[in-house]
């Protein structure tokens, strides 16, 4: 077995003169959830096209199950599944029918057995013999996915999967996404949800500006940055006034009323600033503690490209 499931080099790719991509490497080891985070227009759709043979990229190396996307275009298509922007959902077939079809079409031994346990599966064993124009969008996007597991891929790409989708749907795709990476299926995600890219993804990349802001996993992303804060928040202005007027360190959000002070959030530092805080008489009507999460790696990786100035723009192609 090869020892990366996608290997990333160097990878560009400007549209009209435009970069979006500057140079982009990434690592995904199989049998792992690797996410790909980034702001809106930063490039994601385009990288996973890339990835899937679907457009070419500029310059830069891109192989997939061992392949090279250019040289090996077919021999990456039979080892991946796509699901996404592109579904090959037939709207005048009914669930069970358009399964079906996916599997006569792969050749798939079984396929009764097949279909049966995906429909279970994926929570559609009701609506199975209805036609897919009458399904809802999140119906669609699970028997999209269902399609894409149909040929069993060693590797799949999962764009967007659970936009859209309620708290039970989305929670199927992601015990799904789980027991496929126990089987060893490698999963290249991306996503909007950071709580997802957090709960799911072994490894996270934040695209932003064209490039690669950060790379690992999310513990090692949330370790990046300092994040770490209690909040004390008031109700009365004149206190809030006051509090702000004696921590002079403390961030203060006028519309919130609130402050925020840098703490590790440990027992000896909250200790410390409580019995601080009642020395200088502020008091304060919530107090609540905030270790870094995935949205405040995101936010200050994604910021920062946004003060130094457009640095896509900057990118040379
Ligand atoms: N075919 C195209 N021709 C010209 N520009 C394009 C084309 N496709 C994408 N772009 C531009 O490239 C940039 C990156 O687009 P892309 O769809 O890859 O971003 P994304 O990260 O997937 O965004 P979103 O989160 O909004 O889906 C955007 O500015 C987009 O307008």
């Amino acid at each position: 077995m090869e020892s990366s499931a996608i290997e990333v080099s160097g990878l560009r790719k400007a549209y009209g003169g435009r970069a979006v991509l500057g140079g982009i490497d990434l690592t995904v080891p199989p049998g792992t959830v690797f996410s790909l985070l980034g702001p809106n227009g930063a490039g994601k759709t385009t990288t996973v096209n890339i990835l899937t043979t679907l457009l070419r990229a500029d310059a830069g190396t891109v192989r997939v199950a061992g392949h090279d996307v250019v040289t090996g275009t077919r021999q990456v298509r039979a080892a991946i599944g796509v699901t996404g922007q592109f579904a090959a959902v037939d709207e005048l077939l009914t669930g069970r029918e358009n399964l079906r079809m996916m599997a006569d079409l792969g050749r798939v031994r079984g396929s009764g057995k097949l279909v049966a346990r995906l429909l279970e599966r994926f929570d559609l064993v009701e609506p199975a013999d209805a036609l897919v124009s009458t399904y809802s969008g999140g119906m669609r996007r699970k028997l999209d996915l269902a399609m894409t597991l149909v040929g069993a891929p060693r590797i799949i790409f999962l764009d967007e999967p659970t936009t859209g989708l309620d708290p039970r749907s989305r929670r199927t795709v992601h015990d799904i996404v789980r027991e496929l990476v126990a089987e060893g299926t490698t999963v290249f995600l991306t996503t909007q949800y950071l709580e997802e890219a957090d709960e799911l993804s072994d490894r996270i990349a934040v695209l932003n500006g064209g490039t690669v802001a950060a790379q690992g996993s999310a513990d090692e992303l949330k370790r990046l940055i300092p994040g770490g804060h209690v909040r004390l928040r008031f109700t009365d202005p004149a206190a809030y006034r006051s509090a702000a007027a004696a921590l002079r360190e403390a961030t203060a959000d006028d519309a919130e009323l609130a402050l925020r002070i840098p703490s590790d959030g440990s027992q000896r530092e909250l200790r410390s600033l409580l019995d601080w805080l009642d020395s200088v008489g502020v008091e304060a009507d919530g107090v609540t503690v905030h270790t870094p999460d995935l949205d405040d790696v995101f936010l200050i990786l994604t910021e920062q490209t946004e003060r130094t100035g457009r640095a896509k723009e900057a990118i040379e192609p």
